[in-house]
């Protein structure tokens, strides 16, 4: 059995991330992975703006509170002011540029009024609530890297240098089907033996928030056939092909021969709970990767493993999930022989609670908790401990 950081290097090892590419414009970029690296032909802000509202005065001006100055001018967001005459003041708005020769703003709030002027009532300092000329991006500099994912700051960021189009990678198209003859999708009411389909939705679900082309081929029955003949379909239409259910020992377990006869099965099962059968194999250029069938495994393992290997192959450059030391309000007195991967929520103490049932038969644990509490082999707890914890944030998009 491999151990879990066995498979993700491997997995990763065989990820190899799309090249073909297409330009977006910055408005529908969310979700997909940015191909070139992007540079600034800008500066940003363009000029020295004021970042109160208030006026723009010389500080040499103003020696001491109390001082009167006559108000020459009036400069709005958007405008473009005068130099400052010395010895006056300009009335000025937020992100106003700050006229030629004015070195301070003072806010309103310590100004007052006066016949045709102003009365500063606090002494300022130079360079006082001005925004710099490119304080936030010089010309020329890069502001994102190839294989960055553009979420809404780096749609932001893009259009803030003026971009209007950005080019990103094409969309990882992935194959989903679900194997079970117990499985109903709902809408149909149960008859005895059946459940209903609930690794469809955690499973798309997750394909789609990482920006995926999802292709749902919905429930496969429990034969070889059956079986054989989604996954030829499948691996005909996608990157990447993925499954929940029929990968352990049972007698209607017929994913992994059904990978088999179509391609090759490069490894099965991992040493951890839950998710232990998990395979990959390859159907020509396709890759496979077999979830099993319990729900709380499938969804533990896309995170773990799917997830980074998706990543890998859209073309991210980050795509490991980071752990975090969190301190533990609950025990786990019982060593385990795989490394467990516990169903936990961060409590208004700043501790991790448990779920009570960590059975990867119930789902429930996995809507309740906020992340994976990870315990190695041999491993136990005691309240007050410092874990790794890994939250779902870092593993579900
Ligand atoms: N003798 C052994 N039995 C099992 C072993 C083992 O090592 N030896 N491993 C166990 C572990 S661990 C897991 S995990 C499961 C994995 O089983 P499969 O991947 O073969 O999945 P199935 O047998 O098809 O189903 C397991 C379980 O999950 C339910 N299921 C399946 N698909 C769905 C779905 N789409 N939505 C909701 N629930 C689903 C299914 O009804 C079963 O209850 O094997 C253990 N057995
Ligand atoms: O590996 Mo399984 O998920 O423990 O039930
Ligand atoms: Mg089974």
């Amino acid at each position: 059995m491999l151990t879990a950081t066995e498979l993700l290097d491997a997995l990763l090892e065989r990820a190899h991330g799309v090249t073909a590419t297409e330009n977006v414009p910055v408005a529908q970029a969310l979700g997909r992975v940015l191909a070139a690296p992007q540079t600034s032909a800008i500066t940003v802000p363009p000029a020295d703006n004021s970042a109160m509202d208030g006026y723009a005065v010389r500080v040499a001006d103003v020696p001491a509170a109390g001082v009167r100055l006559p108000v020459s001018q009036r400069i709005l967001a958007g405008a473009v002011g005068e130099p400052l005459a010395a010895g006056t003041a300009a009335r000025i708005f937020t992100g106003a540029p700050v006229p030629p020769g004015a070195d301070a703003v003072l806010m309103q709030e310590y100004c007052a009024e006066a016949d045709d002027g102003v009365v500063i009532h606090a002494q300022p300092h130079p360079g006082e609530n001005i925004r710099r000329a490119g304080e936030d991006i010089e010309r020329g500099t890069q502001v994102l890297a190839a294989g960055t994912r553009l979420g809404a700051a780096e749609m932001g960021l893009a259009a803030s240098v003026g971009l209007a189009e950005l080019p990103v990678f094409r969309r990882l198209k992935v194959a989903c089907f679900f194997t079970g003859d117990e499985l109903v999708t709902p809408g149909t009411p149960l008859q005895p033996g059946q459940i209903y389909n609930s690794n469809r939705y955690t499973l798309t679900g997750l394909v789609n928030a990482l920006g995926c082309e999802l292709i749902d081929l919905g429930i496969v029955p429990d034969t070889l056939e059956a079986t054989e003949a989604a996954l030829e379909g499948a691996a005909s239409v996608a990157d990447v092909v993925i499954t929940s259910g029929g990968v352990s020992v049972g007698e209607a377990d017929y994913v992994k021969a059904a990978v088999e006869k179509l391609g090759r099965v490069e490894m099965w099962k991992v040493a951890m709970k839950p998710g232990k059968p998990l395979v990959y194999g390859r159907v020509g250029d396709t890759d496979f990767i077999g979830l099993p069938g319990n729900p709380v495994s499938a969804f533990v393992t896309f995170g773990l493993f799917v997830r980074p290997f998706l990543l890998k192959r859209m073309g991210a450059a980050d795509v490991l999930y980071r752990a975090f030391a969190a301190q533990a309000d609950f025990a786990w007195p019982k060593p385990g022989t795989r490394r467990e991967f516990l169903r936990a929520r961060l409590q208004p103490n700043g501790r991790l609670a448990l779920f009570p049932n960590q059975s990867s038969g119930v789902l429930t644990s996995c809507a309740w908790a906020d992340g994976l509490v990870d315990v190695e082999i041999g491993g136990t707890v005691r309240p007050g401990d410092w874990v790794r914890f890994i939250p779902f944030a870092e593993l579900l998009a």
